[in-house]
């Protein structure tokens, strides 16, 4: 089971172009879309969700047209909003059971059975009689995937679902999504670059509605090797080295500016090799230096 998205445009009526001629080929496993805020994922999200629809393109899930047949993709389809509402008063064990008859889980007897292994799946078992109003983000996040997961899912889908979790939450809950990777396509969109590389075999990176890399994470670490290099400095020297380097990134640490910096040969100049990190990809794509974007800029050279 694969999915595949073909030429997804899409524009908003106030004129926002959100999505550019997407395509993008997501099989099996963790698949992580990287981007900044804006980028246009929860966009995409939301028509592979079949909750809206494309200004053109189509997609497919297997053999399946997802446009055309939206019914039956939503019988096999989860999804985790990046916000969504829960009642505070109700309790995890009823709100998943009136999800399951919801999701058409008619027979008691099995929805009591779904109900009880999804919430020991997701940790909640010993919560289920707590409510939802007093849940933590990490507990709320892990109820959702709950929801997302009635019916098994073959394709699950999370819009940025660690932000404002604490690290332990947020270790817990990738843990999760890797093991449902195992069966299924599950396709993460987050700005955080961490969340991709502790867990995605493939990704692509967007920005602008448009994709600028689409790749494996270890392949394209692997193809920066020998070309990101780094400076501590004062940060009053950075406008200078900006001038006079291709800076991809700069960070705090004790105090000074860590500056990496994009070059194929040795810049000298008191600059260290890093061994580079998917860190690097992102900022050397966004900063068109690989990916997509570059080859518009050579382009346009
Ligand atoms: N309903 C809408 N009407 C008009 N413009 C919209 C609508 N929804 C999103 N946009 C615009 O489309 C662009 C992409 O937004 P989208 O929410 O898809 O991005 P995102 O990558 O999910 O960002 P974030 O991480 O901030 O959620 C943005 O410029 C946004 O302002």
């Amino acid at each position: 089971m694969e999915l595949n998205i073909t030429n997804i445009s899409k524009t908003y009526p106030n004129g926002v172009a959100a999505l550019k001629h997407v395509s993008l080929r997501i099989p099996k496993g963790m698949y992580g879309l990287l981007g900044p805020n804006g980028a246009g994922k929860s966009t995409l999200m939301r028509i592979l969700a079949t909750l809206q629809d494309p200004s053109e393109g189509t997609i497919h899930l297997g053999e399946t047209d997802v446009l055309n047949s939206k019914d039956e993709v939503r019988k096999t389809l989860g999804y985790l909003p990046q916000e969504f509402g829960l009642y505070p008063k109700a309790t995890a064990e009823n709100l998943l059971d009136y999800f399951a008859v919801l999701k058409g889980f008619s027979q008691k007897a099995s929805r009591r059975e779904v109900v009880e292994s999804l919430l020991k799946k997701v940790n909640l078992w010993d919560a289920r009689r707590l409510k939802l109003g007093g849940f933590s983000g990490g507990m709320r996040q892990r109820f959702g995937i709950a929801v997302a997961l009635l019916g098994n899912p073959k394709l699950l889908i999370v819009d940025e679902p660690t932000a404002g979790l604490d690290p332990t939450e947020r270790v817990r809950f990738l843990n999760l999504l890797s093991e449902l990777g195992e069966n299924s396509v599950v396709l993460l969109s987050t700005h955080i670059v961490e969340d991709v590389s502790e867990l995605c075999t493939n990704m692509a990176i967007i920005n602008k509605g448009e994709i600028l890399l689409e790749t494996q994470p270890l392949v394209a670490i692997r193809s920066l090797r020998g070309k990101i290099w780094r400076l501590m400095i004062d940060k009053s020297r950075l406008p200078e080295i900006e001038t006079n380097y291709q800076v991809i990134s700069t960070k705090l640490f004790s105090g000074k500016t860590v500056v990496h910096v994009y070059s194929n040969t040795n810049p000298g100049n008191g600059f260290d090799m890093v061994e580079p990190d998917l860190e690097d990809v992102y900022f050397s794509t966004m900063t068109g230096h690989m990916g997509s974007g570059r080859k518009k800029q050579e382009v346009a050279l």
